[in-house]
């Protein structure tokens, strides 16, 4: 039996008038590549983020690893690893400077995070100052400092937003090598082609709820339809685009 790697049992989640979360349960198995998707405002962030042990829930569970989410537990954040948005840097660093610097927080030797850039492709921009990358220089550079620590459960927040087609390609390259050496990746993203291109499933979400969850083709074949862009404009009734 493959153990859970994530576990969310009846989570909610309100901001004044508006119930952000609203009964979402699912588990992501160990080793799974997994999607969430959803129009803008469906409840992605929040629901990772109460996994990730940053925010409360209303009400519900959440466990990562076998822990519970919340309280947030230091053990767990060293097994994790979140991938900031390119503005969560720390100022006017080099990529190498970057990394290094995440990866002294975790106790980590400044030859792995050197190796990172390597394995991310950004050796040759080691010098380089962040702002000075290009967008999917920095979305890789994101990457490698959520991998520094060798964390087994990864959480990726639209990794390819903003990239031209060839950067997102590569990225995909490196996202299954990532799930390739048995880490969890969980995904939100706003690309139907890459959920479908990744995932082993995806949780389809839309006003705080979990409407479908299944592998991309079992979706498609269930609802008759041709590509995962249909699943979503069936069940949400919206096209996926901001
Ligand atoms: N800190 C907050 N305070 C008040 N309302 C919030 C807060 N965070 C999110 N919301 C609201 O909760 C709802 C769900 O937001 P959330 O960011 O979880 O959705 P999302 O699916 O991640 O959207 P997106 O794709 O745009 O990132 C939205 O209506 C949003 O405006």
């Amino acid at each position: 039996m493959t153990s859970a790697a994530i576990t969310a049992e009846g989570l909610r989640k309100r901001y004044g008038d508006v119930q952000a979360v609203d009964g979402v349960t699912f588990e992501v198995r160990s080793g799974e590549f997994y999607g969430i998707l959803g129009p803008n405002g469906a409840g992605k962030t929040t629901t990772l983020e109460i996994i990730e042990g940053l925010r409360e829930p209303d009400s519900g569970t959440a466990r990562m690893l076998g822990r519970p989410s919340w309280p947030r537990d230091r053990r767990l954040l060293r097994r994790i690893g979140v991938q900031l948005q390119a503005s969560a840097f720390f100022e006017k660093l080099t990529a190498r400077e970057q990394i290094r610097t995440f990866a002294s927080l975790y106790g980590v030797p400044a030859a792995r995070a050197d190796a990172m850039l390597e394995t991310v492709g950004l050796a040759e921009k080691a010098g380089v100052r962040d702002d000075r990358l290009s967008g999917g220089q920095q979305q890789r550079l994101s990457i490698a400092c959520a991998l520094v620590h060798d964390p087994e459960l990864v959480f990726l927040d639209e990794p390819t937003t903003g990239l031209d087609p060839q950067a997102r390609r590569n990225l995909w390259d490196l996202l299954r090598a990532i799930n390739a050496e048995g880490r969890t990746v969980v995904l939100t993203t706003h690309y139907m082609d890459e959920a479908e291109a990744l995932c082993d499933r995806v949780a389809v979400m839309d006003h705080g709820k979990i409407l479908r969850v299944g592998p991309p083709a079992e979706l498609i074949r269930e609802l008759g339809v041709a590509s995962l862009e249909d699943v979503f404009l069936q069940l949400t009734g919206r096209e996926y685009r901001e």
